[in-house]
C-alpha cells in the first residue's frame, strides 16, 4: 500500500485517482513494452491488458528485463503479465499471446479501453492499431525508439495528426539481380550469404525465400538473368548433394567464387562502365590460408585477409554439414528434412555468412569487414539500447497523465505533446505541439462505415453495384483496398465474384474505398465487417440506412511536412529533415533491421523474412526488415 501512497503523494488524489479507474491496452511486450509495463504497473494503472504474438528469444534478454533465462520460448504477453504482476498486486493484468489483427480484437473490444500504447517493431501493425484507435476514437500513444533516438506521439482522432497523416515512404526491394549478380555494397553480399547460399546449402531453397524479388522489372527486362539463376540454383542442388564428402567445400566454392563468377563475366554488357568482378581461386587461397581457422576466428574485431575468410569459410562449412548430417541422421523416417537456419548467435552460421560474404566482397571490389561488424549488419543493426526504450516508456506514462487530466479536445492539445528522444539536441528531450490532422490522410480523413456482411454468400460484386453505386452514388472511378492491397478499381475486376471469405475478409476487416472521380469526389471510405449470417432470403450485405459520403472540399491543402521517419521506428528528427543522416546515427553504414511484418507493395511478409529496401533518397541508408 506504500506505493500506492506515494503514487497518490506525488501526481495528486485527482489524477491518481483517474489512474487507477483506467483500463489501458499495451501492444507489444519486447523493448519498450516490458518497460512501459513496469511503470503502468508500478504507477497504478487499474487494468492492463496487453497483446504480443512472439515469443521470447534470447537475444532479448540482456533489455527486455521482464524475461529470464528460463522463459526462452515462452509467450512474451504472458511471462510479461506474470513478472510484473508482482511489483504491485493490486492491478488487473490480462496478457493475450495473438496477433493484434486478429478479428477478436474489434472495434468494440478497442472502445474498451481508455488509452492505448503502441510499443511495436513495425509499420503495420502499428497503422493497423491507429486505425483501429480511430475507428474506436480511443487515444493512442505512439512509440518509437533506433538506437539513442526515441519518440512519443499522442494521437487521438480528429484533433491530431494519426500514424497516417504523415506517408510514410514505400520501402524498395533489391532486385534479384543487385544481391545475385551486381553486389555494390557489403550488405548486398552479406544477404547473399545469408538468404542465397546458406539458405540454398543449408536451409530451404531460394526459390521458396521471399526476400528476393524474382519478379521481372517494368520493361521485362530480367527475364534472362532469371532464367540464369534457375539454372544456377539447379547446379547447385547438385554441389549440395556432395555434403558431407572431403571434396564439398572445394565444389561449394568453385561454384559460387569461381564458375558463376566467370559467367557473369561472360556477359560483357553488363560491366560497361562498371568494375568487373575477379574470380578466386581455391588451390591459391588454400596455400596462402596457413593460420587455422580457430585462432583466425578469436579476432573478430579485425577485417580478416581474403585468404583468412577463405580458412574460415572452410573450416565452417565443416561445422554446418556436420551437424546437418547429424541431424539427418537423426531424423525418423517420414519426417521432414532437417534445415539449419541462420542466426546471428549461432556461430557456425555467422562464421560462415561472414566468410562467404567477405569473400564475394573481395570478388566485386567491396571493403570486407570485421565479423564483429558483419554480425550487426546480419542481425541487429543499430542495436537496441535499454535505456532509450526506458526513457521511452517513461514518456509515454507521461502523455498517459495528459490525456487522462484534460478530456477537454483544446486542453488535451495544448497540454500533450510530441516528445523526441535525441543525442543529438541539448538536454536530450525535446518537445513539439501536437500537430492538426491532415485532411488529405487516406486513414483519418475518412468516414467510418460499418457493413453487415454474410462473408460467405456476399461477393464483391455486391459491395460495388448494390452498396458503392447503387446506394451511396459511387461512379465508375473508385478503389477498393484491403491494408494496401487493390481488390477493386475500374481496371481490375478479377475478383468480383469472390466472396468476401475467399477475399480473406472476416468479421473486425476493414476495406478503403478512394473515390477517383473528377468532380464531386466523395471523401475516403473507410469500411469495417460486421460478418452475420443472413438468412438466405435477405441480400448478402445489409443495406446501409440513410448514409450518404460527403464530397471533399475544393480547396487546395498543403500536405504537412513529414515530421517522422517511417522506416525506423523513431520518429526522432527535430531539424525538418526526412530522417538522420549516417553521420547522426552514428554509423559509417546507416543500417537498420527491424522484425516483424511490414507491407512491401502487395507483399506481406512474416517475422522471420528478410527484406531488404533501400532508402529512396541516396544517403546510403538500407534498412533490412
Ligand atoms: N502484429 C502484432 N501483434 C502483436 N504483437 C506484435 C505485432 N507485431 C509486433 N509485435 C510485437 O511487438 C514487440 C516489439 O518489440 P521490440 O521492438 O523490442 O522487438 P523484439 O522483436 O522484441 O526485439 P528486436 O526486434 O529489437 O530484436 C515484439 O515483442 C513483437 O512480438
Ligand atoms: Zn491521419
Amino acid at each position: 500500500m506504500a506505493r500506492d501512497k506515494f503514487a497518490q503523494q506525488s501526481l495528486g488524489g485527482t489524477l491518481h485517482g483517474l489512474v487507477k479507474k483506467s483500463r489501458v491496452l499495451m501492444v507489444g511486450a519486447g523493448g519498450i513494452g516490458c518497460e512501459l509495463l513496469k511503470n503502468l504497473v508500478l504507477t497504478g494503472f487499474g487494468e492492463i491488458h496487453i497483446v504480443d504474438l512472439d515469443t521470447i528469444d534470447l537475444s532479448n534478454l540482456n533489455r527486455q528485463f521482464l524475461f529470464r533465462n528460463e522463459h526462452i520460448k515462452k509467450s512474451k504477453a504472458l511471462v510479461a503479465k506474470e513478472s510484473a504482476h508482482k511489483f504491485n498486486p493490486n492491478v488487473k493484468i490480462e496478457a493475450y499471446h495473438d496477433n493484434i489483427k486478429d478479428p477478436q480484437f474489434d472495434v468494440a473490444w478497442f472502445q474498451s479501453f481508455n488509452i492505448i500504447f503502441n510499443a511495436l517493431d513495425n509499420i503495420d501493425a502499428r497503422r493497423h492499431v491507429n486505425k483501429m484507435c480511430l475507428a474506436a476514437n480511443v487515444p493512442l500513444i505512439e512509440s518509437g525508439t533506433t538506437g539513442f533516438n526515441g519518440n512519443v506521439q499522442v494521437i487521438k482522432k480528429g484533433d491530431t495528426e494519426c500514424y497516417d497523416c504523415v506517408e510514410k515512404p514505400i520501402p524498395k526491394v533489391f532486385a534479384t539481380c543487385t544481391i545475385r549478380s551486381t553486389p555494390s555494397q557489403l550488405i548486398h553480399c552479406i544477404v547473399w550469404g545469408k538468404s542465397y547460399l546458406f539458405a540454398e546449402l543449408f536451409g530451404i531453397s531460394e526459390d521458396d525465400a521471399p526476400e528476393l524479388d524474382q519478379s521481372l522489372d517494368k520493361d521485362g527486362n530480367n527475364a534472362e538473368e532469371i532464367a540464369e539463376l534457375r539454372k544456377e540454383a539447379t547446379k547447385l542442388k547438385r554441389v549440395r548433394e556432395q555434403m558431407g564428402s572431403q571434396d564439398f567445400p572445394r565444389a561449394v566454392f568453385e561454384m559460387v567464387f569461381k564458375d558463376d563468377i566467370e559467367r557473369l563475366l561472360s556477359m560483357e554488357d553488363m560491366w560497361k562502365g562498371k568494375k568487373a568482378p575477379v574470380a578466386l581461386d581455391f588451390d591459391t587461397l588454400s596455400e596462402e590460408a596457413t593460420a587455422p581457422a580457430q585462432t583466425i576466428l578469436q579476432d573478430d574485431q579485425r577485417t580478416w585477409t581474403t585468404a583468412e575468410n577463405f580458412a574460415v569459410f572452410v573450416d565452417s562449412l565443416h561445422r554446418l554439414s556436420q551437424r546437418l548430417e547429424t541431424e539427418r541422421a537423426q531424423t525418423e523416417v517420414g519426417n521432414s528434412a532437417p534445415i539449419l537456419s541462420f542466426d546471428k548467435d549461432d556461430v557456425d552460421t555467422l562464421d560462415f555468412v561472414v566468410a562467404s560474404a567477405n569473400l564475394r566482397a573481395a570478388i566485386f571490389g567491396i571493403e570486407p569487414r570485421s565479423k564483429f561488424d558483419i554480425k550487426q549488419m546480419a542481425g541487429n543493426i543499430i542495436p537496441a539500447i535499454a535505456t532509450t526504450n526506458a526513457m521511452t516508456a517513461g514518456l509515454c506514462v507521461l502523455q498517459a497523465f495528459k490525456i487522462l487530466r484534460y478530456s477537454d479536445p483544446e486542453q488535451l492539445k495544448r497540454q500533450a505533446k510530441i516528445v523526441f528522444l535525441n543525442r543529438q539536441t541539448n538536454g536530450m528531450l525535446t518537445a513539439e505541439k501536437l500537430r492538426e490532422p491532415n485532411p488529405e490522410c487516406p486513414t483519418c480523413s475518412v468516414a467510418h462505415v460499418t457493413l453487415t456482411v454474410d462473408t460467405a454468400r456476399a461477393k464483391l460484386s455486391d459491395l460495388v453495384d448494390d452498396i458503392l453505386k447503387g446506394q451511396l452514388g459511387y461512379g465508375e472511378e473508385f478503389s477498393i483496398t484491403k491494408d494496401g492491397d487493390l481488390l477493386y478499381d475500374a481496371d481490375e475486376d478479377a475478383h468480383l465474384d469472390k466472396t468476401f471469405s475467399d477475399l480473406g475478409l472476416v468479421a473486425g476487416s476493414s476495406l478503403t474505398i478512394i473515390d477517383d472521380a473528377d468532380e464531386n469526389k466523395k471523401v475516403n471510405v473507410q469500411l469495417t465487417i460486421d460478418a452475420k449470417d443472413l438468412s438466405s432470403a435477405d441480400k448478402p450485405i445489409n443495406p446501409l440506412e440513410d448514409l450518404r459520403i460527403a464530397t471533399r472540399p475544393k480547396v487546395a491543402v498543403p500536405v504537412a511536412a513529414p515530421a517522422t521517419n517511417g522506416h525506423a521506428k523513431a520518429n526522432g528528427t527535430t531539424n525538418g529533415s526526412l530522417k538522420r543522416t549516417a553521420d547522426e546515427a552514428s554509423l559509417e553504414d546507416d543500417i537498420v533491421r527491424k522484425k516483424g511484418k511490414v507491407m512491401e507493395g502487395k507483399q506481406m511478409m512474416d517475422t522471420d523474412d528478410i527484406l531488404v529496401i533501400e532508402d529512396e533518397k541516396d544517403d546510403g541508408v538500407i534498412e533490412i526488415d
